[in-house]
């Protein structure tokens, strides 16, 4: 049987006294497309922030195809936040170029600046091709205060996935656009994950969303809790629900899809 793409086990997250994530063991294999949701504060963005390497496990690790994750950003792991992290004096394409750049020129640790000749037609071609991917090819002379809430947002997933990355890490993407747009991202996101093989873990407050995009659906919480000492205790993957293709399609009628997952729901072990 294949390996798992990601292992974690037994991992820990603690700042000081606080523990945030406790005993964590989970499996996720290449091209799923994770949900994860959970009350405000209960370690969602922590756990992608060690997932993309921004922050250290406390104990216990994470493999990716078998190997310790390597405890920094790599072009395999690529996120997209609420808030959007465009640059905003580049215009559309330079602020997908400037992936590229920050990718191919970096040196003993080093940033030398830009690309030049056929290296930078090379990335200027590729930039345009994930431009017209995400339909933003007509906008690529604007520079980001021009552009509308979701064209913005998909200038963010552009910058992302330039650089191919097979994770895409996304922390409440769609949180700020309207309902009409956000069925729009739905589409993208969706139409990108099948055509690029990603494996997406998305955080979000949108119950809805989180069942009509995943292929699986994490919920964190804290299986114990001292009143006393908010603290003392970390949030776990409660429940895991694994979601297969009639279930994402039901995803339209809430009613068959209750009906469906209550039939799949499986509660962690060694959640307590
Ligand atoms: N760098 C840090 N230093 C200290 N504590 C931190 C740090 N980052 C997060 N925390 C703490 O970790 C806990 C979980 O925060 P986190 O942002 O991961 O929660 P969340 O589930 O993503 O919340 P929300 O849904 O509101 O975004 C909080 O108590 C927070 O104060």
């Amino acid at each position: 049987m294949k390996e798992p793409m990601l292992q974690i086990r037994n991992l820990w997250k603690e700042y000081d006294d606080n523990i945030v994530l406790e005993r964590l063991n989970l499996n996720v294999n290449e091209g799923e497309f994770i949900s994860i949701v959970g009350a405000s504060g209960c370690g969602k963005t922590t756990f992608l922030n060690l997932l993309l390497g921004t922050e250290c496990v406390s104990r216990g690790e994470i493999r990716l195809d078998g190997q310790p994750l390597r405890q920094e950003p790599s072009v395999e792991r690529g996120i997209v936040f609420q808030k959007y992290s465009v640059f905003p004096h580049l215009t559309v394409l330079e602020n997908v170029l400037i992936g590229l750049e920050f990718g191919s020129t970096q040196l003993s640790g080093h940033w030398l600046g830009r690309m030049f000749g056929p290296q930078r037609q090379q990335a200027q071609q590729q930039a345009r091709s994930m431009l017209a991917q995400v339909g933003l090819s007509h906008a690529e002379h604007q520079y980001p205060h021009q552009l509308s809430g979701g064209m913005r947002q998909r200038l963010s997933i552009a910058q992302s996935l330039v650089k191919q990355p097979r994770i895409l890490l996304l922390d409440e993407p769609f949180g700020a656009l309207d309902p009409g747009i956000r069925k729009d991202m739905h589409e993208l996101v969706r139409k990108l994950w099948q055509e690029q093989h990603l494996t997406v873990f998305m955080i979000t407050h949108d119950l809805s969303e989180g069942f009509h995009l995943g292929s699986r659906v994490w919920v964190f919480d804290h299986p114990r809790l001292d009143p006393q000492s908010p603290e003392r205790y970390g949030a776990q993957v409660t429940f895991d629900i694994p979601l297969h293709k009639t279930a994402i399609q039901s995803a339209q009628t809430p009613h068959l899809l209750t009906e469906h997952v209550s039939t799949m729901v499986q509660p962690i072990p060694d959640a307590i």
